[in-house]
């Protein structure tokens, strides 16, 4: 079984709306073995970035799987440019690593190092310059502020494809200007950390909430819902693709299977982003937000 759902960007590429994450767990391992499995059973968007140092083994993890190019859809970040390096020639490294001549997708992963030298919208010249070279089909951001991407799309040339952001409930009220700004120009939200309520702020104000949507959503299916169905249920809902990763092949069919659970209500919605609104709490990425 194998995802069907995509989300149109607007550059006009169709994204499949699942991706399978090497960072975080993956974060400096050898993806090899996990990104097989998780390609074995169904996922064909691969989450990458220079930051993880392991785009070596998600791309042999790739080769193994025996997926041609086309029926993969290959995500990775741009971390930081040594002096003098172009983007594009730090993305043909990228390339060389994960054995493939073009990505689907690369993302600016944090604005900070850019805006440490000055260079935001130099960067993104260099995105610019990444894809018309055909390195990447589609280009974005990675946890871009309000302020972040009011800066690159003054003279921007193509509009970012994507923001890649942490996305649950407990950063949901904190979401909504960029979110808001995103949705004007078109711009796809990626979400991670779409767990933490259950793995990470466990005893929040959200339990109660996802637990009754659970109970109900799996009572009308006539079949097992789990809570993490709810939550990647909630953010498919907002158009958003979902970045997760897992270490068993059960939750990685549980996450597919999430295309045939109910939809939420608009008053489950409501519920859960009023009970989420109790409390702030990000995972990742403090040095951006500051939060
Ligand atoms: N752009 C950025 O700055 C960032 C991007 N990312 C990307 O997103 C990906 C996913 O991020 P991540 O925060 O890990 O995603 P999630 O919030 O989806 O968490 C996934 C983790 O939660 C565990 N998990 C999932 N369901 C349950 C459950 N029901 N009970 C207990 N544990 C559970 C999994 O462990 P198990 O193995 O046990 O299933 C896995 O380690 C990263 O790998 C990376 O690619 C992440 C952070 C920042
Ligand atoms: O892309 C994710 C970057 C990140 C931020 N915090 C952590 C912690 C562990 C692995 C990756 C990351």
């Amino acid at each position: 079984m194998s995802t069907t759902h995509t989300i149109t960007l607007n550059d006009g590429n169709r994204v499949p709306w699942l991706a399978f994450g090497t960072g975080t767990a993956l974060y400096g391992k050898n993806a090899t073995d996990s990104v097989r499995a998780a390609i074995d059973n169904g996922i064909t968007h691969l989450d990458g970035a220079q930051l993880y140092n392991n785009e070596d083994t998600l791309g042999a993890g790739i080769k193994a799987s025996g997926k041609s190019r086309s029926d993969l859809y290959i995500v990775t970040k741009l971390n930081k440019l040594d002096p003098g390096q172009t983007v594009k020639e730090s993305l043909a490294i990228s390339l060389k690593k994960l054995g493939v001549d073009y990505v689907d997708l690369f993302l600016i992963h944090n604005p900070l190092p850019a805006i440490k030298e000055g260079k935001l919208k130099e960067w993104w010249q260099g995105m610019e310059e990444a894809h018309n070279g055909g390195l990447a089909k589609s280009i974005g951001v990675s946890n871009f502020r309000v302020e972040d991407l009011k800066e690159i799309l003054d003279g921007a040339n193509v509009i970012p494809a994507v923001n890649q952001i942490e996305l649950h409930p407990y950063v949901w009220k904190a979401a909504q200007p960029i979110m808001n700004l995103g949705r004007e120009h078109g711009i796809v939200t990626a979400s991670y950390g779409g767990q933490t309520p259950l793995v990470r702020a466990v005893g929040g104000p959200a339990d109660r909430v996802i637990s009754t949507i659970r109970e109900r959503l799996e009572r009308t299916r006539g079949k097992p819902v789990s809570s993490s169905q709810v939550l990647t249920k909630w953010i498919l809902q907002k158009g958003a693709i979902v970045v997760t990763t897992t270490s068993k092949v059960s939750r990685i069919k549980e996450a597919i299977d999430t295309e045939n659970v109910p939809d939420l209500t608009p008053e489950e919605i409501h519920a859960l982003e009023a009970a989420g609104s109790l409390l702030h709490k990000r995972a990742y990425m403090a040095e951006v937000f500051g939060e």
